[in-house]
């Protein structure tokens, strides 16, 4: 049996992820500092699976503790979710992103090097390509100049994990690119749970249709689109967690390798919130509000590298996004925090 050691697996999506690798048959090591999670994820992953992932509390960047991490586990590969993603707080704090995102995954990867351990899948995202690359996405752009710390810090990652393969061959490395993750698991036990007010679409449209917030602001119609406002690629948080261990596959190869990970669909977010309304039933209020600094107008991915390679595709719904999400969020409306 292979152990995967997931940095960040108590989060919205290294928990599924989690999920998924131990349904697959792999042991599992969570290295989680809980920033921006809850340790009652950890019994639900096990009602899920019928088995338990290893659950370390300790932060990335503490060496000597990730140092004991590997010598007490014989680790085959790593999937770094650890990191934090808010890209307005990214704005107002810079160092302390740069300091766990960039640090972080630097403080990590000597780690495994000194473990031996040299195949890693990291979490990046569709920022990296900045706010002029032409739609749809493909990972033959060079990266560009992402407007927020937090992009940039993506791009800083992957440029250092692409000098790591060039440095040493054995390094055998996926950099992820997601697109817009949304939905839960199906068994509504585990899902997304932002602290605060959310900041993302989905979570913001969720607790409105559960009567924590009065009503949703779009922030924008007078965009450039087909209903003025605003498209992204949403995917099935449960198709990301597949294509994480359809990418452990590809660690065979050494050297750096972007993928892709996205429907190839833009939606707007008025329709969003139609398809969230149609298939749940419930009334989601909103008003138009002004366009949000830094968002552009409409993205999406070319998933095709990811077909070819990893034999992987998103293939749940809109739908069933919507329904999983709401099954989450009205039965457990307060999140992990109630436990
Ligand atoms: N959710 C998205 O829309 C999205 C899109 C693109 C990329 N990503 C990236 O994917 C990864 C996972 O995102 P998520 O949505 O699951 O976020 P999340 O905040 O739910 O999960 C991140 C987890 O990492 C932990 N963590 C943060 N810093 C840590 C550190 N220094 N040491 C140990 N643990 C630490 C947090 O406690 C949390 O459990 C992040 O790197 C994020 O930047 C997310
Ligand atoms: O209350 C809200 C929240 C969002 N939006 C709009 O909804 C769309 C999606 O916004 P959001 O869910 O915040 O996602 P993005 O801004 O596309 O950013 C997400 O997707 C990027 C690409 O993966 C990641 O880099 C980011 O971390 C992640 O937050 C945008 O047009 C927003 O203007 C609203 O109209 N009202």
């Amino acid at each position: 049996m292979k152990t995967i050691l997931v940095t960040g697996g108590a989060g919205y999506i290294g928990s599924h992820t989690v999920v998924e690798l131990l349904k697959a048959g792999y042991g599992v090591v969570i290295v989680d500092n809980l920033v921006n999670s809850n340790l009652a994820v950890l019994p639900r992953i096990e009602t899920i699976c019928g088995k338990a992932p290893v659950f370390v509390n300790a932060d990335v960047r503490d060496a000597s503790a990730m140092a004991a991490v590997f010598a007490a586990h014989a680790i085959d590969a790593v999937i770094h979710f650890a990191g934090l993603k808010a890209v307005g707080e990214s704005v107002e704090q810079p160092i302390r992103y740069y300091e766990n995102n960039v640090h972080g995954t630097m403080v990590l990867c000597q780690a495994m090097a000194d473990a031996g351990v040299f195949k890693l899948v990291f979490s990046s995202s569709a920022t990296v390509y900045g706010p002029d690359a032409p739609v749809p996405y493909v990972e033959t752009m060079a990266l560009g100049q992402p407007s927020s710390p937090y992009g940039a810090s993506k791009a800083m990652a992957e440029r250092i994990l692409a000098d790591l393969c060039v440095s040493d061959s054995r390094w055998a490395i996926a950099a992820l690119r997601y697109f817009n993750p949304i939905g839960a698991h199906e068994s509504g036990l585990i899902g997304e749970d932002p602290k605060g007010i959310p900041n993302n679409l989905m979570p913001f449209i969720a607790r409105v249709a559960v009567g924590k917030l009065a009503e949703l602001a779009i922030f924008g119609n007078d965009y450039d689109t087909p209903d003025g406002t605003c498209q992204r690629d949403y995917l099935h948080v449960v198709d990301l967690a597949e294509g994480h261990c359809q990418s452990l596959l590809a660690l065979e190869k050494p050297g750096l390798h972007a993928f892709n990970l996205g429907t190839g669909q833009g939606v707007s977010v008025l329709d969003m919130v139609k398809a969230f309304e149609a298939v749940t039933g419930q009334p989601v209020p909103y008003k138009i509000a002004p366009r949000r600094s830094g968002d552009l107008p409409a993205f999406w991915a070319n998933a095709d590298k990811a077909k070819q390679e990893l034999d992987w595709a998103a293939g749940r719904s809109l739908e069933q996004m919507m329904a999983d999400t709401w099954r989450w969020q009205s039965g457990n409306p307060d999140g992990f925090a109630q436990e």
